[in-house]
């Protein structure tokens, strides 16, 4: 503990080195080189949201200036790439893309060790990471939903196709036999893949000392008007995020006490101080965490992406199976065919509906009331809430658990201290089945118990973790199927009326 404190304070005097600072004083950024922190923020932990990360040293005003990193602080495909033989290495690999690039060039630094210049910052990045791509199989069938164990496999394909294409490079480059693992790939690529931040001249993005510790909060209610803004933003990833915010011409903010309190933006370089720039997106209290928005993201790309995922995310979205000749009768994108985090169908699925469930040559008569949002007939709109209903009722049939059983095998899974308890909690539920599997995948133990054992393998408690975030996940989706239902009811209440 006594080590990790002094190993913190080591990073942060070495970051106000670099003239990284919090101060709010631009001319003289700090006033000692001791911490870049104290004047607005500090490293703290918050159990509930992120763990550790900046929290508040005195109240902050919305949109003032909380951070600031020089562009020579940012650890980038150019600053690393100074090192002349792992620029001539790279230089004869051109085919690879400018993050599988960015991923060498992390693991290269690694490889360093302490004669690393960022190595005071290295020895802080996460030692594991719970993004997609690190689920193994009975994580990713624990997801339960064809659609996420589908991203999850597509993102595990990606990342093993992305580390065999960058191998020769790594050997080339003589990386020692750890760095050569997949393991090791995947860690890199989860932490390029959740810390790095946008910058205008390189899409790799940068890694970016002490202003990578801001955990994230979901755009507010400035974006929720915007039903479609995630095509904005799409291929998601942090990079995008500050494109998505970067926008300073979209001023949604109705208080505008001061030109920073309109920004959008709450972090992103800036050209003429030539430093990133980070600004409280709210009024924030002393003792608060300060968060930062990454962009706008669904629950199952936060996993993807980042590792986590939000209990009440407003970006949250599922999509469900739906009828072919559904996705023919309109010219939305299969992306806009969705049920909101809080069960309503998006705009396109209801006009969509509402196409496909109208005879084929009245189509084109209604087709300009179905595309600006509104009913057709109090039958048509009758006949798409029962079929939305019972679509849902049968996805969430299909699923081999309900939100019941996966409740409290969270909640035994918080209350059991070993593995014994918790099979003795859920004896009687479906989701014992599930936890023999997982005692399959750890090890084929039959032997009752040495289960207590299992909890003390650091692979195992990785695994149990990502196996809550399974099923963490799938709970949300059920729960807004649930609501999708109530909402079909509601409607058809006031249909009928
Ligand atoms: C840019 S880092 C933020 C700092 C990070 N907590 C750390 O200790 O280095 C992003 C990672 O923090 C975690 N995180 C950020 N915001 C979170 C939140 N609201 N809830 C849970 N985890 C969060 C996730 O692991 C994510 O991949």
């Amino acid at each position: 503990m006594e080590q990790e404190k002094q190993s913190l304070e080591t990073f942060l005097t070495w970051a106000a080195q670099l003239g990284i600072s919090d101060s709010t004083n631009t001319q003289q950024p700090q006033h000692s080189l001791s911490s870049c922190l104290g004047s607005s923020l500090c490293v703290s932990h918050f159990p509930h949201s992120g763990g550790r990360g900046l929290g508040a040293v005195r109240d902050l005003r919305k949109g003032e200036v909380v951070l600031r990193v020089p562009k020579s602080a940012l650890m980038t495909r150019e600053s690393v790439m100074e090192d002349k033989k792992l620029c001539d290495a790279v230089n004869k690999h051109s085919y690879l893309s400018s993050a599988q690039i960015l991923v060498v060039c992390l693991l290269y630094e690694m490889g360093k060790g302490k004669t690393s210049r960022w190595h005071p910052y290295l020895v802080h990045l996460p030692h594991t990471y719970d993004v997609l791509a690190m689920f193994g199989e009975f994580e990713k069938r624990a997801l339960q939903v064809d659609e996420a164990l589908w991203v999850t496999e597509k993102a595990i394909l990606k990342s093993k196709s992305e580390w065999k294409e960058a191998h020769t490079l790594m050997e080339d480059l003589m990386f020692r036999p750890q760095l050569l693992t997949f393991k090791a790939w995947v860690w890199a690529a989860a932490t390029i893949s959740s810390r790095t931040l946008h910058i205008p001249w390189d899409e790799a993005g940068c890694l970016c000392p002490v202003g990578d510790l801001f955990n994230y909060d979901a755009p507010g209610e400035e974006l929720s008007g915007i039903e479609d803004v995630e095509h904005l933003t799409s291929d998601s990833s942090i990079h995008d995020t500050v494109l998505s915010n970067g926008d300073k011409n979209i001023l949604l903010d109705a208080e505008q006490h001061d030109s920073h309190s309109q920004r959008l933006t709450d972090g992103g370089f800036e050209e003429d101080v030539n430093a990133y720039c980070f600004y409280a997106r709210l009024h924030y209290k002393k003792g608060d965490q300060v968060l930062l928005c990454y962009g706008t993201y669904t629950n199952l790309e936060l996993l993807e992406h980042y590792g986590f995922l939000l209990p009440e995310n407003p970006n949250d979205k599922i999509f469900i199976p739906l009828e072919p000749a559904i996705y023919s009768s309109t010219s939305w994108s299969k992306e806009s065919l969705y049920i909101h985090h809080n069960g309503k169908p998006s705009f396109a699925l209801l006009a969509a509906l509402r196409l496909w469930a109208t005879p084929q040559n009245k189509r084109r008569s209604v087709g300009h009331l179905a595309y600006s949002g509104s009913p057709l007939s109090a039958d048509n709109e009758i006949l798409i809430m029962k079929w939305l209903s019972k679509t849902c009722n049968a996805v969430l049939k299909n699923l081999p658990t309900s939100i019941d059983e996966d409740t409290m095998l969270l909640s035994a899974m918080d209350n059991s201290q070993d593995l014994f308890t918790l099979m003795e909690t859920t004896k009687l539920m479906t989701s014992k089945h599930e936890i023999y599997s997982f005692l399959e995948a750890h090890n084929n133990m039959k032997d009752v118990n040495s289960f207590a054992n299992i909890l003390l393998s650091r692979k195992a408690k990785r695994s149990m973790d990502r196996w809550k975030l399974a099923i963490q996940w799938r709970v949300r989706y059920k729960k807004v199927l649930v609501d999708c239902i109530s909402y079909c009811n509601e409607m058809l209440e006031s249909c009928m009326k």
